[in-house]
């Protein structure tokens, strides 16, 4: 039986785009027919340094965070990994706040830094059936 196709959401403040590439660059070949969807920058290095189809979205700033937050929303993105420059405020600060409320209030795992990035691809490549860890017969929607 084929393995369910996981959606990514995928987003890093400049300070971290390299490391988002050098991330997705090291699961490439496990990446193929999973969907990836990223903020514009983000993305476009993505897809220019691994030659992987990643769904473009606006730049953070533009609204990027909020259009990602509605895939979570909607229940296509499964799990965010949004590496964030600790020492740098963003002007959209509440758009990033309102994506990771979106994440909580959905389950989804949101990684934050490279550590649990690794993790979060670990778990979605390997065990996607356990990114929802809502018990039997509970909805994770509505617990
Ligand atoms: O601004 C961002 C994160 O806050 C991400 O947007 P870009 O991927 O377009 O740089």
């Amino acid at each position: 039986m084929e393995e369910p196709k996981i959606t990514l959401g995928l987003i890093a403040h400049d300070n971290c785009k390299k490391d988002m590439v050098q991330l997705i660059h090291s699961y490439a070949h496990l990446m193929k027919g999973h969907h990836l969807i990223a903020t514009r920058s983000t993305g476009e290095l993505i897809q220019k340094h691994t030659g992987l189809p990643v769904i473009l979205k606006e730049s953070g700033p533009d609204g990027g965070e909020l259009q990602l937050g509605g895939f979570v929303a909607s229940r296509i993105i499964k799990a965010v990994i949004f590496l964030r420059d600790p020492l740098k405020r963003k002007s959209h600060e509440p758009d990033v706040t309102a994506l990771m409320r979106i994440c909580d209030a959905h389950n989804i795992p949101l990684a934050t830094n490279r550590a649990t990035a690794a993790c979060v691809l670990h778990m979605a490549l390997f065990h996607p059936e356990k990114l929802d860890d809502t018990p039997p017969g509970e909805n994770r929607d509505n617990p």
